[in-house]
């Protein structure tokens, strides 16, 4: 089979953890221990998110005193992909020595009027008090919302539309290498009026990116994987209840939060709605990668 794994932000750097290396190495190292056995019986590529590190770096730009604008958001999402990218080929490449990976950075096409721009949604770096955060948009220019109980910068998420290098990213699953790409739904690009590329300030969601990457490739499963077993009805409540098996039209009368859940279960709906016959998606935990393949954990998505 072929399998596309988007891994959660959790899994890179858990909630409250400081964005150190050391952190990210380990957490991506158990990481890899739950995805390298998919390896040995199906072609895998493996998206991630980047939200806290595209922060990180987007603090360091703004305040490094000898540049007269901080770096775009295109340039550290390619920047977020070389690292995490390398973090994850590196724990992969010591599960399975004996095969091949490659990390690609990679370039997301999407529209240049696409609404999202004018209302920044997707949240990045680390969480404030709402002082803290005002502040810092006074100072940076920022724009921040409210994420749970915390406060955080948010910036332009447009819906990712064609990936660049997905003819690229065919070729080489078609030679048993495994891929690393679209890191933080990959570098947001619009196409000039001249045809050519040029990047543009926005981070794209990473949930919606794996949809897309899934379909294009044909792919037969989509796993989206995070920090919860399933996706739940009436979660927060008394009478929270795992979803198991179900269709994206039962997912679709959630009502779900935008900054979480919600792009997840966007995204399987997308690719279970849209693949070919016998596709499936599922949501769930990291640590059951195998048996969410199957539908034997998490929640699993079929036409119905
Ligand atoms: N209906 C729901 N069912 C399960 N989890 C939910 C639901 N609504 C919101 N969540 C939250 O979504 C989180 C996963 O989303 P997110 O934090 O964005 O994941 P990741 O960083 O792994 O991509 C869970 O930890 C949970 O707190
Ligand atoms: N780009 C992206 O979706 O990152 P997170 O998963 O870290 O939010």
């Amino acid at each position: 089979m072929r399998i596309v794994v988007a891994l959660g932000g959790n899994a890179l750097l858990r909630r409250g953890q400081v964005p150190d290396a050391e952190a990210q190495v380990e957490n991506i190292r158990l990481a890899a221990r739950h995805l390298a056995p998919l390896t040995d019986d199906h072609e895998i590529v493996i998206t991630h998110g980047n939200g806290p590190q595209v922060g990180v770096l987007a603090m360091e730009s703004a305040a490094d005193t000898r540049l007269t604008k901080s770096y775009p958001f295109d340039a550290l999402g390619a920047m977020t992909q070389g690292l995490i990218g390398y973090w994850i080929l590196q724990a992969m490449g010591n599960e399975r020595p004996e095969r091949q990976f490659a990390s690609i950075i990679n370039q997301t096409l999407v529209d240049a009027d696409d609404p999202a721009f004018a209302h920044p949604t997707k949240f990045v770096g680390e969480v404030y008090d709402e002082a803290t955060a005002r502040e810092l948009a006074d100072l940076h220019g920022w724009q921040v919302s409210v994420d749970g109980d915390h406060w955080r910068r948010v910036v332009p998420s447009p819906r990712p539309r064609e990936l660049i290098e997905s003819e690229l990213i065919d070729h080489l699953l078609r030679e048993s290498i495994i891929v690393v790409c679209a890191g933080g739904g990959g570098v947001p690009v619009v196409r000039t009026p001249e045809g050519d590329l040029r990047g543009v300030e926005a981070v794209i969601d990473k949930d919606l990116s794996a949809a897309l990457i899934a379909r294009r490739l044909r792919a037969d499963r989509l796993l989206v994987l995070t920090d919860v077993d399933n996706v739940m009805e009436g979660f927060g409540t008394a009478h929270a209840r795992p979803i198991t098996a179900t269709t994206p039209e039962h997912l679709r009368t959630l009502d779900l939060p935008a900054g979480s859940m919600g792009p997840k279960v966007e995204a399987v709906c997308e690719f279970v709605e849209t693949g070919g016959p016998g596709v499936a998606a599922a949501i769930g935990s990291l640590t059951e990668a195998q048996a969410l393949v199957h539908g034997d954990r998490g929640t699993y998505v079929t036409q119905g």
